[in-house]
Formats: structure tokens, C-alpha cells, sequence
């Protein structure tokens, strides 16, 4: 098996009652259960609060080779008091409730929460130790505005307040832009999404270092059986949340077969195209710090000339050793490489295939 991790999963939203659950549930484990992937796969389903016992049962009773993970849609961030009509981490426990969702743009927008609501549900979820999805996204208006980075920076940063690096094996992240949600939704292109997925690994980097690659960023908004194979192409994509494309459980699978079939003949093909320019290009890119942290890319007769956003990430020793590598250079705000003048247009050209 490979160890490429992919999310799958979907959030029904206010629709389907106990009974459509739980047939839904136990389809969709049918289905999942004659998948033999090739990959670590995660498959969680986010159901209505009156549906959770029966859903977390059939769930456990269906279990086999792709176990489905069910979460809940919101909770309140206490363990108990006085807030009518409100769920708590205990009695989400209670039920075996693996997954909390938190922030999901409907709420934030159409229930009005905000960051630091979000960040006191986070912390709770975190420490009463659900699995903890934490959705962001920017509305259309902020997009116009041009200030989407900086909404999901903010969003990120309260968010994610005290939230220690401990704690990120349970912290997974969604991103779901508003303007693409729901119907009349507007699906965002492949290589916009996988662009904010960059902004949202670089700020988790910042806030947590090294150990923030773990955290799964998925990206949903309109995902459907036309879209999800150029999204999980992308590289900063690590799964694919659902709504409406997943509400049938043929569809859902169909959509999840689909995409797995996609990733496997991606990997194949990247394997039989490696040439040995390539291997050095991916190497140099991995010592430079990661795709994320390459800013700029030019090259002269025997340099291969990088900007990057961090320089302390640069592993100089390992560049060294590289083959081909002759030497490094390093002068203000750029990092130089320096290769036989006969390679440098190839070593060039992969380098800007893989950062592309
Ligand atoms: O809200 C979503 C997942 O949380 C996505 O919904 P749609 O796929 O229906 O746009």
C-alpha cells in the first residue's frame, strides 16, 4: 500500500432522518467495502445530531475493511450549563461521536458565529479528543475584494488559538469557500482551490512548524463527479469534502473510485517519466524547504537561481551532496545552484514541472 493518505467525506446537512441515515450508512459501508485501495483512506460521514446514535451503531455493526468515521455538525463548547437547545462534547461522547465539524460556512453565516466562537469550540473539541474539522472559507465579497488570503490567515490564526502542536494528529481542516457552496454555488477551479491550500499549509507551518504537516487540508464547494478528479490531482489537496454529490451512496462511491483511479494512474505515470533530471529536481525542491516555500525560479548559464519565502529551511548540506550539484551560492534574497552548463536547461525545466 502506498502511504499517500486521502480524505473522503461528506456532510448531510439538514437532510435525511433516522431511518435515510441509517440506509444511507449502511449502502455506503456496502459499497466502501469492495474498494481494495492502494492508499490509506479515511471516509467519514457528518449526519444530522437526531440521527448520531443510530448512525454511530450501524456504523460499528457495518464495520469492515473502510471503517465510515461519523461526526456531528457543531457543538457547544461546554460541558454543560444553561444553553437550551445545545449540544455538549459529553453527550456527543456519549453517543461513540468520533468526528466534530466546526464552523461549517452555514454556520458562520447564516447562525452568524464567529472566529472566537469557533476557537473556544476548537479547544473544547481538542481536548475532549474528537477528531476536529475545523471549516474556513471566504465569501464572495472578500474574494472581490482581493483579501482571501488574509481572511483565511485571520480565520486561522483565531481559529486555531491554543491549540498546541500535542493536539494536531486531531486537527484536520476544510476548506470551503463560501461562494462555492450550496446550490448556486460556483464550483472554485482546480488550481485556484489547490492556491488557497498553499496559503492555509504556509500559515499552518507558521503556527505550528514541521509538525503541521500532518494536518489534512480538504477542500469542499461544490465538489461533483465532473470536478473531483482535477481536485485531487492537486498537490496541496489532501481529500475531498462532499455535499449534495454525496447524498446518494452509489454516487458518493462512484465519485471515490473514480478520483482513487485518477491518483493511481498519476503516480504511475510520474514513476515512469522520472528521468534523472527529475529525481534531482525533486530533491533540490524538498531541500529547498518544499514546493510552498519557492517564491521564484530563473536560471543563467550554470545557476539555477531560487527566492524563497523562509531561507532558515534550506537544507545547504543535503543540497550538496545532491548529484550534479557543483556548489551553492548565496547572495541577498536569492539562492544559487550551480550545475555543468549542459544539464541546466534540463535540471531548469523539471524544476518548473514540479512547482508548476
Ligand atoms: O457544504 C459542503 C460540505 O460541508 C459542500 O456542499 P456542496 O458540495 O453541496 O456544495
Amino acid at each position: 500500500m502506498s502511504t499517500k493518505k486521502i480524505y473522503f467525506g461528506t456532510n448531510l446537512k439538514m437532510y435525511k432522518g433516522n431511518q435515510a441515515v441509517v440506509q444511507y450508512l449502511s449502502e455506503l459501508s456496502d459499497f466502501a467495502n469492495n474498494l481494495q485501495p492502494e492508499y490509506e483512506i479515511t471516509l467519514f460521514v457528518i449526519p444530522s445530531y437526531t440521527t448520531l446514535k443510530d448512525a454511530v451503531s450501524c456504523a460499528q455493526e457495518k464495520t469492515g475493511r473502510l471503517p465510515i468515521k461519523i461526526g456531528a455538525q457543531n457543538m457547544n463548547p461546554n460541558d454543560n450549563g444553561q444553553f437550551t437547545g445545545e449540544i455538549s462534547p459529553l453527550m456527543l461522547n456519549e453517543l461513540g461521536v468520533q468526528l466534530v465539524m466546526i464552523g461549517h460556512s452555514e454556520r458562520r453565516h447564516v447562525m452568524k458565529e464567529t472566529d472566537q466562537e469557533e476557537n473556544e469550540k476548537v479547544l473544547s473539541a481538542l481536548k475532549h479528543g474528537f477528531t476536529t474539522l475545523l471549516c474556513i472559507g471566504e465569501t464572495l465579497e472578500q474574494k472581490n475584494y482581493n483579501i482571501s488570503d488574509e481572511v483565511l490567515r485571520t480565520q486561522l490564526k483565531i481559529g486555531l488559538q491554543g491549540v498546541s502542536v500535542e493536539q494536531l494528529p486531531s486537527l484536520w481542516i476544510a476548506y470551503e469557500p463560501v461562494w462555492a457552496i450550496g446550490t448556486g454555488g460556483i464550483p472554485a477551479t482546480a488550481d485556484y482551490a489547490d492556491e488557497k491550500h498553499t496559503v492555509i499549509k504556509q500559515c499552518l507551518l507558521e503556527l505550528f512548524g514541521e509538525e503541521s504537516k500532518k494536518i489534512p487540508v480538504l477542500y469542499g464547494g461544490s465538489v461533483n463527479l465532473e470536478n473531483s478528479n482535477e481536485l485531487i490531482l492537486q498537490p496541496h489537496i489532501d481529500g475531498l469534502f462532499v455535499g449534495r454529490s454525496a447524498w446518494d451512496a452509489e454516487n458518493f462511491y462512484q465519485l471515490i473510485i473514480n478520483t482513487l483511479d485518477v491518483v493511481s494512474a498519476e503516480e504511475m505515470r510520474s514513476i515512469s517519466d522520472e528521468n534523472e533530471f527529475s529525481i534531482i529536481a525533486r530533491q533540490l525542491i524538498n531541500e529547498l524547504g518544499g514546493k510552498s516555500n519557492i517564491s521564484a525560479l530563473t536560471h543563467c548559464a550554470t545557476r539555477i537561481r531560487v527566492v524563497l519565502d523562509d531561507e532558515t529551511k534550506i537544507d545547504k548540506i543535503a543540497i550538496e551532496k545532491i548529484s550534479m550539484v557543483k556548489g551553492i551560492f548565496s547572495i541577498t534574497k536569492q539562492f544559487q545552484i550551480i550545475f555543468d552548463k549542459q544539464i541546466i536547461d534540463d535540471i531548469y525545466s523539471e524544476l518548473k514541472i514540479l512547482l508548476k
